[in-house]
C-alpha cells in the first residue's frame, strides 16, 4: 500500500485540520509521545533512557514519552535544551513529575531519545549542541529520533548540521520527504510510523506494491504487451533489459539488432529490421548499450508508441522540450539527469518534478533514493532498497521492467512505480553478492 508523504507545511496543515475537527493539540501530542514510547519498548527493550527535549512540540512529545516509559517501569531521565515555548509542550512538561536536567550536563545512557527539533527546525543546530547530541547518540546502545534526527531538513533531506546515525526513528501521522531522501534517510535506522489520528493525503507518497492488473485468461502474446528493444553498440546491456522485460510479464519481447546477441533467452526474438510503426508494440525501449548513435533515438521518436529512454539515449535527447507530445519515461541517474536538465535547484524532489514538467515525461530519477515524478505533480518515493542493488546492469534491468509494465497497459507513472517496487523486492530476494543477471532471475518471485 502506498503511504502518503507530507512536507512540513502540509503536516502542519493536516494537524490544523485535525484540531479544527475537534481533536485537541494536546491529544495529538499525547498520541505521538505514547506511540514513540511503545516503539521504544518494542524495539529497544527496558534500559535506562535519556530523553532530550527541545523548546517546541518535538520536545513536548519527549515529555509525554518520558511519562509513558516511566509508567512501564523504565528508569527515565529527561534533559532540556531550553524551556518549553509552545502551549502544548508546556502542558506536556507539566505532566512530567520527574526532574529535568540541563542538556549541556546530561550524562550518556543506554537509550537516548532525540526530541530536540522536528519539523519546526529552521536552521542548523549550534555547533556545541550538535556535537554534544552526536556524542550522546554515538555512546548509546540504541539511539532514537523523535520524528526526525535533529538537524535534518524535513522537506529536502539535507543535513543542516552534522548528524549521527540513529537506530530508530518514530514519526507521526505521515512520512516526511526526509525519511526517503539521502543523506537523511541513511541516518534514521528503522522508520516507524505512528498513527495519531491525523488525515494525511496528497500527491506525494512512498511507492508500495501496486495493483498490477491480472493477466487476461483469454489474452495472447500481443495483448499481454509487446516490448520492442533497440540494440546499440554494446548488446549485453540490451540483453539484460530484454530478459527483464520478458520476466516482468510482457507477452512478447523483440530486439532489433544488427549483430546476433548470444546470451538472450530463446523466447526473446531477434530481428534485423525495426518496424516501429507496428501498432502492436506496447512500448519501445532505447538506450541500454546504445553508445553514440543518435539516429536510433530519432527513429524511436518517429514511432507513435510509448517509449522508455534509458542510459546513453538520455544524453542524446538534447533539449527536454523535444519530448513534448511523446509518451515517454526517462530513467536518469544523477549524471544523466544533470546532462539533460542541467544543475536544477532545490531538493531532489523539486528537481525531479521540474524535470518532469520540462520534458512532459515521467522521470525515474535513480539513486539510493529513487524518485518517480509525473508532469501532473505525482511523486513516488522508493522504499529503501538493498545497497547491493548499486552494481553494473541493474539500471538496464529496471528499464526493461518499466517497458514491460508500460506494455502491459499501466499508465506511464504507475508502470514506473510498479517496476521500481518490484526491482527493490527482487534485489532483496536475490540477496548480497547479487549481479544483475541474478536480479532478472529473481523478478518472478518478487512479482508473485
Ligand atoms: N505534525 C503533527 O501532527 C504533530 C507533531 N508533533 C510534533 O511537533 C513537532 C513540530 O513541532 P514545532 O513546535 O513546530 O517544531 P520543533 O519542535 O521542531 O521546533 C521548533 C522550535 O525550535 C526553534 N528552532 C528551530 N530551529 C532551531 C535551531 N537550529 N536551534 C535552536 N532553535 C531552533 C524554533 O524557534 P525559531 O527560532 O525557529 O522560531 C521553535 O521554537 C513535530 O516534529 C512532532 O514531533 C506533535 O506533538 C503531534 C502532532
Ligand atoms: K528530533
Amino acid at each position: 500500500m502506498a503511504r502518503p508523504i507530507l512536507t512540513a507545511d502540509q503536516m502542519r496543515a493536516a494537524e490544523a485540520a485535525a484540531i479544527q475537527a475537534g481533536i485537541a493539540e494536546t491529544t495529538l501530542m499525547e498520541r505521538a509521545g505514547a506511540g514513540m514510547a511503545q516503539a521504544i519498548r518494542f524495539y529497544a527493550g527496558p534500559r535506562e533512557t535519556l530523553i532530550l527535549c527541545g523548546p517546541g512540540n518535538n520536545g513536548g512529545d519527549g515529555y509525554v514519552a518520558a511519562r509513558h516509559l516511566a509508567k512501564h517501569g523504565y528508569t527515565v531521565r529527561v534533559a532540556a535544551l531550553d524551556e518549553p515555548r509552545t502551549e502544548a509542550s508546556r502542558w506536556a512538561r507539566s505532566q512530567w513529575d520527574g526532574p529535568v536536567e540541563r542538556f549541556a550536563e546530561a550524562a550518556a545512557a543506554p537509550i537516548v531519545v532525540d526530541c530536540l527539533f522536528g519539523t519546526g527546525l529552521s536552521r542548523g543546530l549550534e555547533a556545541s549542541v550538535a556535537e554534544r547530541l552526536s556524542r550522546l547518540v554515538d555512546d548509546a546502545l540504541v539511539a532514537v529520533a523523535c520524528d526526525l534526527p535533529s538537524g535534518v531538513s524535513t522537506d529536502g533531506g539535507a543535513s543542516l548540521s552534522p548528524i549521527a546515525s540513529y537506530d530508530l526513528t518514530v514519526t507521526f501521522g505521515a512520512l516526511k520527504p526526509a525519511h526517503r531522501l539521502m543523506p537523511a534517510m541513511a541516518k534514521m535506522g528503522r522508520v516507524v510510523l505512528a498513527n495519531i489520528g491525523v488525515e494525511a493525503d496528497g500527491k506525494w507518497f512512498e511507492i508500495g506494491r501496486l495493483e498490477i492488473p491480472p493477466l487476461d485468461p483469454q489474452g495472447h502474446k500481443y495483448s499481454r504487451g509487446l516490448v520492442h528493444c533497440l540494440a546499440g553498440q554494446m548488446p549485453g546491456a540490451i540483453a539484460l533489459a530484454a530478459s527483464a522485460a520478458a520476466r516482468s510479464g510482457a507477452g512478447y519481447v523483440r530486439v532489433s539488432t544488427s549483430l546476433p546477441i548470444t546470451n538472450l533467452p530463446s523466447s526473446v526474438v531477434q530481428t534485423g529490421g525495426a518496424d516501429l510503426q507496428d501498432e502492436r508494440i506496447g512500448c519501445i525501449l532505447v538506450g541500454p548499450g546504445l553508445g553514440d548513435t543518435p539516429q536510433v533515438l530519432t527513429l524511436a521518436l518517429t514511432a507513435p508508441r510509448p517509449i522508455v529512454i534509458d542510459a546513453d539515449a538520455i544524453g542524446l535527447v538534447g533539449d527536454p522540450e523535444r519530448l513534448h507530445g511523446h509518451d515517454t519515461i526517462l530513467t536518469p541517474h544523477e549524471g544523466e539527469f544533470i546532462k539533460l536538465f542541467g544543475d536544477l535547484s532545490g531538493s531532489k524532489a523539486d528537481r525531479a518534478l521540474e524535470a518532469a514538467r520540462r520534458s512532459q515525461s515521467v522521470i525515474v530519477y535513480k539513486g539510493p533514493d529513487t524518485l518517480v515524478a509525473s508532469p501532473d505533480g505525482r511523486l513516488g518515493f522508493a522504499p529503501p532498497a538493498p545497497a547491493w542493488l548499486a552494481s553494473a546492469g541493474t539500471g538496464d534491468v529496471l528499464a526493461g521492467m518499466i517497458a514491460a509494465m508500460r506494455a502491459r497497459g499501466l499508465d506511464p507513472f504507475e508502470a514506473a512505480c510498479a517496476a521500481v517496487w518490484v526491482h527493490g523486492r527482487a534485489a532483496e530476494a536475490a540477496g548480497p553478492g547479487m549481479i544483475a543477471d541474478d536480479l532478472v532471475a529473481a523478478i518472478p518471485s518478487a512479482l508473485s
